[in-house]
């Protein structure tokens, strides 16, 4: 039998404290925190609508919150790579229409960045949200398929559900997307502890649900190797994120390596679970750097 896992050793206070972003902040108050974040992806949002081409509100499904924006790079042309968006907030908060964060310095590369919303809790469930990202990507692979490959980025509960399209099932929704990257930020992979905090009140999961719904849990059970070796999957975690943030940052790039993906894995300098994402809206950002010399390195087709 093996013991019981890190996190189960912890009282109920000190698995809140953990599974509470806000309280690790070091250089503002946790309501600050979380203010400046909204901040920036509004303001981020806003000047990418100004200043470049989109497409937005599309809708890549009939439900009301099935939408995605999408902003191009100067001189569009399709056959450009394509980076999706899926913002965090415990699955219960934020929207497409404040996390346009990496849209300026990626399309100002010759990156399409595509945000994509979800039905957060408690209109969605984790299951309905896995589905609808599932659906978007597809939905991106359609009715783009001379795409230069297609990176997915998640961050916090975002890129958790980023991170379960490492084991999406492709063949029933009839074309398999040209999946080249993953750029997981601050996320969280085993869902089972999040069952016994505050933040499940919303979201209502049993430990059924959290088990269906954690990649870490789904890799270690799989017996199935990555479809393109190639495909990179870069995990990363804020150096003032929690202990347990590292904790599942850690485990999951050693089950990624274990199950043969190209994964690495970066501690970020400096930076807590907000800063982590709201800096990519800077161009010279180690993160910024690291994501478009990832995509900017594939071969071409031309
Ligand atoms: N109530 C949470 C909010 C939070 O965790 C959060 C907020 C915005 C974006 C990502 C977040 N975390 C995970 O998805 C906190 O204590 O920080």
């Amino acid at each position: 039998m093996e013991g019981p896992a890190p996190w189960e050793r912890l009282s109920e206070e000190e698995l809140e404290d953990q599974y509470s972003p806000s309280r690790w902040v070091i250089r503002r108050g946790a309501e600050e925190a979380l203010r400046t974040y909204s901040h920036i992806g509004d303001e981020a949002t806003k000047k990418a609508r100004a200043t470049r081409k989109s497409l937005l509100h599309v809708p890549y499904g009939d439900g009301e919150g099935e939408k995605l924006d999408i902003y191009f790079p100067e001189g569009v042309s399709e056959a450009s790579p394509f980076c999706l968006f899926f913002h965090g907030g415990y699955w219960q908060s934020g929207s497409k229409d404040t996390s346009a964060f990496m849209v300026n310095p990626l399309t100002e590369q010759g990156v399409t960045v595509v945000v994509v919303a979800y039905d957060i809790a408690p209109k969605g469930t984790l299951d309905q949200m896995v589905d609808q990202v599932t659906r978007s990507i597809v939905f991106v692979q359609k009715q783009y398929p001379c795409n230069e490959g297609i990176y997915l980025c998640g961050h916090s509960a975002g890129a958790h559900l980023a991170a379960m399209m490492l084991l999406a099932n492709w063949t029933k929704h009839g074309v398999t997307p040209n999946l080249k990257g993953f750029f997981l930020l601050s996320g969280i992979y085993d869902l089972k502890p999040i069952v016994y905090t505050s933040q499940n009140a919303p979201l209502l999961m049993t430990l059924e649900d959290a088990q269906r719904n954690s990649p870490q849990l789904l890799l270690e059970a799989a017996l199935t190797r990555p479809l393109d070796p190639a495909c990179h999957v870069l995990v990363s975690v804020g150096q003032h994120d929690s202990p347990e943030f590292h904790r599942q940052s850690k485990e999951f790039y050693q089950i990624l390596r274990q199950g043969g993906w190209n994964a690495s894995f970066e501690e970020i300098h400096d930076m807590d679970h907000f800063e982590i994402i709201w800096n990519l809206t800077q161009k010279d950002y180690v993160l910024t750097q690291m994501i478009l010399r990832t995509i900017l390195q594939e071969p071409r087709r031309h």
